[in-house]
């Protein structure tokens, strides 16, 4: 037979392979490309929340984004921008109460330039107090009411969806920065076990977590449905037992002891948890001026504060601030406070973590911990400001009694020991969103935790993207195999013609 014959019975003519070969592979291109845009997420949709803190040494404000779509899911929405007011918390206010609105102008002018202007009326505005103005509430509730008003009024002025100004109770500080910590460890929707919470503000501190134990005080109880799942909490916050309230109360305990009401001469306080060399005047009303503590009236309105630097007998003196002798439940941390065994990991969180990082102590164990603080407190004051000179003295000169403080709350308060000690984590950002309650208010008062789990699509948009690509290689592949076996075997027919 001659060539001619073979070739029209070739059906692989070259150019036809090479158009059909470039269809396919144009339209596998195609079809992935149209996968890849149809489904992506639309994320230049952001919704936004702005949360102020209201804690009683100042004021933050935080601003929150997350996918307009996607509100439901865990872990979906995180800390776009953080702003802190200047000056003092809101709670300082009491003697000028506009002073307080004035005071989040700045922060809340930032808020508007963080936030596209067509969200503005869209984007929810809340303010939570804490510990300080519960204690204005107590000694002056009329200067409180009016210190609300003033922020009230003043948030209510900007373009935004104001949500309300007001005080949360301590149960609420504690449950909120749990579900906060949980949901940003993305914990709640998973089988695992979830974090603890450890919060110490200046005035309160609260304790928040999972316990295995009964719950035997209702005061104490608190219970959610997030995602389908049931919690019951254990939650406590002390108020006046924040580090600055702490500290007062300390101070007052050792003024008590030490001056006596008749006393006219400059006296003197010699503090263990302050240290060698510091010597700093201070007025006495500036120490009992807080409800947390019985006024005391003394004849000397000054004393000097002279430190000793000595830990251990500065955590002697700390201990004196808890009651740990009555307790009408089965067990106490102190005050008569029920606290079952702490259980599980836990995240501690503001100055619990600002005291422990600037001393290096995130990591140790509970004896090194405590082997360094003593060193730390017995350092000469000269020698501590040579090496921080860019610390506000007012926060260095505290730092020996606030981890002393930290020390003793755990271990003697919430009882936690040599062994669990490794069980905390001293943090302050998980992720990019800062530990808090605020978070956990926001995604309470907007429901984007829901009670049960919401459906989730089949296969996730990764896994439809990578699936579509895999089957396209695929069908490529089969589609050249096929090509070259027909190739082979026209070419050994040919042969096998010649
Ligand atoms: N060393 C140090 N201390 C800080 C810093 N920021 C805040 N503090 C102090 O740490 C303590 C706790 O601060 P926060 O957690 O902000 O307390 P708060 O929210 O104002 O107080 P509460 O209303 O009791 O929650 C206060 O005594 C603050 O003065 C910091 O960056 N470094
Ligand atoms: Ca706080």
């Amino acid at each position: 037979m001659d060539e001619q014959g073979v070739k029209v019975k070739n059906p692989w003519h070259r150019p036809v392979v090479i158009f059909l070969a470039a269809v396919i592979i144009v339209g596998i291109i195609i079809m992935v490309a149209i996968s890849v845009v149809q489904n992506k997420p639309l994320h230049q949709k952001y919704k936004y929340g702005i949360v102020l803190d209201a804690g009683s040494s100042h004021t933050s404000v935080f601003i929150y984004e997350w996918p307009a779509e996607k509100e439901n899911n865990t872990g979906m929405v995180r800390q776009k921008h953080t702003c802190n007011v200047q000056g003092k918390g809101i709670s300082s206010y009491s003697a000028n109460p506009q002073g307080a609105g004035a005071s989040l102008q700045e922060c809340m002018e930032e808020a508007k330039q963080k936030i596209p202007a067509h969200r503005h009326p869209e984007t929810p505005v809340y303010l939570g107090a804490t510990a300080g103005m519960r204690l204005l509430r107590m000694e002056n509730e009329e200067a409180s009411d009016k210190v609300l008003d003033s922020v009230a009024h003043s948030l209510k002025s900007y373009p935004f969806s104001y949500q309300g100004a007001r005080i949360i109770s301590g149960q609420e500080e504690g449950a909120f920065g749990w579900i906060t910590v949980n949901y940003l460890s993305k914990n709640l929707r998973k089988p695992t076990g979830t974090l603890g919470a450890l919060d110490l503000g200046g005035a309160s501190t609260q304790i928040t977590f999972v316990p295995q134990q009964n719950i035997e005080s209702y005061d104490n109880s608190i219970d959610f449905r997030l995602y389908g799942n049931d919690y019951h909490l254990y939650t406590h916050s002390f108020l006046c037992y924040g580090k600055d309230q702490a500290l007062k109360l300390s101070m007052g305990k050792k003024l008590e002891s030490t001056l006596k009401a008749d006393e006219t001469d400059p006296i003197e306080l010699r503090d263990p948890c302050f240290h060698p060399g510091y010597n700093f005047t201070r007025t006495v009303p500036n120490v009992f001026n807080t409800p947390c503590m019985k006024e005391m009236k003394l004849a000397n309105e000054t004393f000097f504060h002279v430190g000793l630097g000595n830990w251990s007998q500065c955590q002697q003196s700390i201990r004196k601030v808890f009651n740990t002798i009555n307790c009408p439940y089965s067990r106490c941390s102190f005050n008569g406070v029920f606290q079952p065994s702490v259980y599980g990991d836990f995240g501690a969180f503001s100055a619990f973590f600002f005291v422990m990082d600037f001393l290096n102590l995130t990591s140790d164990t509970l004896a090194t911990t405590k082997q360094k603080l003593a060193a730390y407190c017995s350092t000469p004051w000269k020698k501590i400001v040579e090496n921080h000179p860019n610390i506000k003295e007012k926060y260095l000169s505290e730092y020996c009694f606030s981890a002393t403080y930290i020390l003793t709350l755990l271990e003697d308060g919430y009882k936690f020991t040599s062994n669990n000690w490794k069980d905390i984590r001293f943090i302050k950002k998980i992720g990019d969103s800062d530990a808090g309650w605020t978070l956990g208010y926001m995604l309470n008062l907007t429901n984007m935790i829901p009670a049960e789990a919401p459906d989730t699509p089949l296969m996730p948009y990764g896994g439809y993207v990578t699936f579509m690509f895999l089957f396209s290689l695929l069908i490529l592949v089969l589609l050249l195999l096929v090509y070259f076996y027909f190739r082979r075997s026209t070419r050994t027919g040919q042969k096998d013609i010649i």
